[in-house]
């Protein structure tokens, strides 16, 4: 039985439609493209207390309708391509049309479409889905004072998988009575990379968000992090996951003026040699493994936040 003298308040809300699915196609020139989403609209503010404290559907405006208005504006959007943009005009409009709204969170998964090669050449309108890797963003617009909007704006990549089969090692670690993994001197490395960065964006006017947000390069961003990421995979030297993650995201930083964190989450999805020895004395161990037995569970997992020291600048 619940006791009615303790009293209890809404601490927290938001509300809204949640994978909303969603395919643009740019056919703009003779090579179409396309833009296939997950889209996630979220809405808070004093103002939906009534909604759960009073039965009172007043405010709110019904999931439904926001389902539709990221239709409606996918379709006059110029900027479906740009995740970050096209999150901000979503936002924004939710906060610019009803007063009452005081913040609009919005989360884009844009999932893979590769152009296929037919006969040697890229395929002007056929696609194929090259693995479960997706880019995302997650965008949070809040209605300040005078007009102003202020905006926290984090985007990402998740689940790209990836191996290497030299160039890896892990020695050196703690031995005690617990330990029974061996030096590793040259293993394979493989993880599933979730890497995400957070965007430094002023707080704005309402008039200039737009123009402020058209400076960043977003997509450029996301090109040369997914770039990064893959090939200090490749060539470092790895002494650890750790070692060869906190390099991935420093040079992010180190390249982009407007990101102030990178967080990398990388799992160390281990291969271990097959001992063969059972088999007429088969070397499968050390320098000998090219039989290896993939672990689906368990796995290491590793996850870093490298942040820009105050006071220093980008390369860009
Ligand atoms: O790169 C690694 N880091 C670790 O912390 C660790 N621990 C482990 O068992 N193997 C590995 N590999």
């Amino acid at each position: 039985m619940s006791n009615p003298s303790v009293n209890v308040y809404l601490d927290k809300q938001e509300y809204g439609k949640d994978r909303v699915r969603l395919l643009k196609v740019h056919r703009d020139s003779k090579v179409h493209r396309v833009d296939d989403l997950t889209i996630r609209v979220l809405l808070s503010g004093a103002s939906f207390t009534t909604s759960y404290t009073e039965a009172s559907n007043k405010a709110v405006v019904a999931t439904d309708s926001m389902k539709n208005t990221c239709y409606v504006l996918a379709k006059s959007s110029k900027v479906v391509d740009t995740l970050e943009l096209f999150a901000a005009e979503l936002g924004n409009h939710f906060v610019n049309t009803y007063a009452w709204v005081e913040g609009a969170h919005v989360t884009i998964i844009r999932h893979r479409w590769a152009r296929m090669i037919i006969d040697g050449k890229p395929h002007t309108h056929s696609f194929w889905r090259d693995g479960d890797e997706t880019r995302q963003t997650d965008l949070l617009v809040k209605r300040g004072s005078n007009g102003r909007r202020s905006i926290e704006l984090k985007s990402a990549i998740a689940g790209l998988l990836v191996l290497k089969t030299t160039g890896s090692s892990f020695e050196d670690f703690v031995r005690d009575e617990y330990t029974t993994l061996p030096e590793a001197k040259d293993r394979i490395l493989s993880t599933c990379v979730d890497a995400n960065w957070e965007f430094n964006i002023p707080s704005v006017s309402t008039e200039n968000l737009a123009a402020t947000l058209a400076q960043i390069p977003f997509n450029n961003i996301y090109d040369s992090i997914r770039d990064v990421t893959c090939k200090t995979f490749a060539e470092d030297e790895s002494a650890s996951v750790q070692a060869t993650l906190y390099k991935m995201a420093a040079q992010s930083i180190q390249n982009w003026k407007w990101l102030d964190r990178v967080s990398y989450a990388l799992p160390n999805r281990h291969f271990f040699a097959v001992d063969l020895s059972y088999f007429r004395g088969t070397k499968n161990l050390a320098e000998h493994a090219d039989v290896y037995q993939p672990l689906a569970d368990p796995s290491g997992l590793i996850t870093a936040t490298i942040a820009r020291a105050p006071g220093t600048s980008a390369r860009l």
